[in-house]
């Protein structure tokens, strides 16, 4: 865009009540994506866009959607489907349906959206398609279980269609649906491809579904530049992660929401489990957990219910020893694989989890791709964020590749920093945290999976109303043998003054913290003295350090991580 000057959204020719909406929303202007994408699909061309994770793009096809169904209503009183959006899960699925909640607060009577994507409740949606609402979502293999069963017809009046994170299609096993999804379109229609990398998988979708497309390539890096979004790494072995994560989040040294990401659905429950004894809660989330309690996971995490989800994105498999196994042996045993997983969800993938500080890959990412699209859950919209990547030996290649990926992008030489943490300074974290990481056995961990299932069924409404009918029922799944999950000694969920870093004995943590760092038996006046010799120049040093999402550990020199 060089030094051209900003179009701002009221220069768009945008109906007053989609603006009165964008004000609501309080974006002040369009992302980059939105000023270049919506005037183009407004004039009706056919677009292929791709923009970094979390630059706007759901708003930027959605805006203009909304704008054409006013247009044409303006035109004819006849009552139709007129937009298709397609993305690949159901997580997406919502989100995209709230965004164009939210954009058509003040025409809510004309435009009608319904978000089909849910596969539980056929019977409430072929109510809502048979009244033709302006707009539906889905993921593609429910368009066409509706469009097979015409409860939907678009082959007279669809006036466009919208395929969001389009790189996913293909891998989420799509392709098949989407060419015979084409065949229930009409001939003409306004086509829109959105996604955050321009793969051969898209490339190869656009020439199925766009006709001489305008294709939008930001000339911007895949991820927010390092003003707004900060990358370091740190080399440490399957035991001592566990111990300096346990160490940064007892220490405060990680502030404000996290997500945190491991390899495998057991190991979510480990680490689970293995916070749980220190009293630090998590919620866990992966795709092997029914679509509803997901998108409550996401929701509740959102509204800051929780501070910490804990998140598998992979397909990933382990050796008992806890090491990886190859790609080759993986994808074989991945075809065999009787675990039922839900195709419809991707984790890392497009979720729009609110303001997230820090993404800790506590387990590295088994590719660039798919670092990109974990680092993108943070920094989002405006925001700032912070990716901490744990890498073992075994993973340093890995973490090469994203660096020279990432270097190119930004056209840097270096873009993930060393994060300084001295560990000899908490061998008292790493002594407690040994002991409660082997705690959690295979088997402890098979019982909190167990355990989450029940759970979620007795949290399921529809089964509520069940249980009040057939109480016998609930009686026999309650009656199951108690579940051994590890042991919680509530002696570790407080970090005594000695297991303090020397350098951080002497700060007072400050009322929010009293909880989380304690001295064993503090002697009431010994404990008011210090806060009185805590000092005002030291408590502006704290709080500064409060404000940081990430610090470095380097005690002996109490760097922050954002001056080293
Ligand atoms: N013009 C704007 N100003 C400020 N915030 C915005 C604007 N447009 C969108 N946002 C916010 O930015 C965040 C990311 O938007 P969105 O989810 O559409 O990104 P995306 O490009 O689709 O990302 P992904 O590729 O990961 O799906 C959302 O929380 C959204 O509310």
């Amino acid at each position: 865009m060089g030094d051209e000057k900003k179009v701002m959204f009221h220069e768009m020719e945008l109906d007053d009540r989609i603006l009165k909406a964008i004000s609501q929303l309080a974006w002040p202007e369009p992302t980059l994506i939105q000023e270049t994408a919506i005037p183009l699909l407004l004039e009706g061309k056919d677009v292929l866009m791709r923009a970094r994770t979390g630059s706007g793009k759901t708003a930027a096809f959605t805006i203009p959607v909304i704008q054409k169904i006013l247009n044409l209503k303006n035109t004819s009183t006849h009552q139709c489907i007129r937009a298709l959006i397609l993305s690949p899960s159901k997580e997406l699925c919502g989100q995209i349906a709230s965004v164009i909640g939210d954009l058509t607060t003040k025409c809510a009577r004309e435009v009608k959206c319904i978000d089909i994507s849910s596969s539980g409740d056929t019977q409430s949606q072929t109510a809502l398609l048979s009244d033709k609402p302006d707009i539906v979502v889905g993921t593609p293999s429910r368009a066409l279980t509706h469009l097979k069963a015409k409860h939907m017809k678009l082959k007279e009046d669809l006036a466009v269609l919208v395929v969001d994170e389009a790189d996913l299609v293909f891998s989420f096993g799509y392709e098949e649906e989407i060419k015979e999804l084409l065949g229930y379109l009409p001939k003409i229609y306004q086509a829109v491809l959105a996604s955050a990398t321009l793969s051969e998988d898209v490339l190869s979708l656009k020439k199925i579904v766009l006709r001489n497309p305008v294709t939008l390539k930001l000339e911007e890096p895949e991820l927010a530049p390092s003003t707004q979004l900060q990358h370091y790494h740190l080399f440490a072995e399957e035991d001592d992660k566990a111990a300096i994560l346990y160490a940064l989040l007892k220490l405060n040294l990680i502030r404000g929401k996290s997500i945190i990401f491991v390899r495998t659905v057991d190991r979510c429950y480990k680490l689970k489990l293995y916070l749980e004894q220190f009293k630090i809660g998590s919620c866990v989330l992966n795709s092997e957990l029914p679509a509803a309690v997901r998108c409550l996971s996401v929701d509740q995490f959102n509204r800051g219910r929780y501070q910490i989800i804990i998140a598998s994105d992979e397909m990933a498999l382990e050796t008992p020893d806890g090491g990886l196994v190859p790609i080759e042996e993986r994808k074989k045993k991945k075809q065999k694989s009787k675990r039922k997983k839900d195709k419809e969800s991707g984790v890392s993938r497009g979720i729009d989890f609110q303001h997230v500080s820090n993404v800790i890959n506590f387990d590295f990412p088994l590719d660039v791709n798919s670092y990109v699209h974990r680092a993108g859950r943070t920094a989002r919209g405006n925001n700032q964020g912070s990716v901490l990547s744990f890498v073992s030996i075994r993973e340093k290649p890995l973490m090469e590749a994203v660096e020279s990926h990432l270097a190119k992008g930004f056209k840097t030489k270096q873009v993930i920093q060393k994060y300084e943490f001295a560990l000899e300074e908490v061998e008292g974290f790493r002594y407690r945290s040994r002991d409660a990481w082997r705690a959690v056995t295979r088997i402890a961990v098979r019982e909190a999976r167990l355990k989450e299932i029940k759970q979620e069924l007795l949290n399921c409404k529809k089964l509520q109303g069940y249980f009040e009918e057939n109480p016998t029922d609930l009686a026999a799944l309650r009656r199951d043998k108690a579940l051994h999950t590890v042991k919680v000694q509530h002696h570790l969920a407080h970090v005594p003054e000695y297991l303090l870093p020397a350098a951080l004995r002497s700060e007072d943590p400050g009322d929010d913290d009293q909880d989380a760092v304690e001295a064993q038996a503090p002697a009431p006046q010994k404990k008011r003295k210090q806060n009185a010799n805590f000092g005002s120049t030291k408590r502006h040093k704290y709080q500064a350090r409060q404000n940081d999402p990430l610090k470095s550990l380097n005690v002996k020199n109490k760097i922050p991580a954002g001056d080293t």
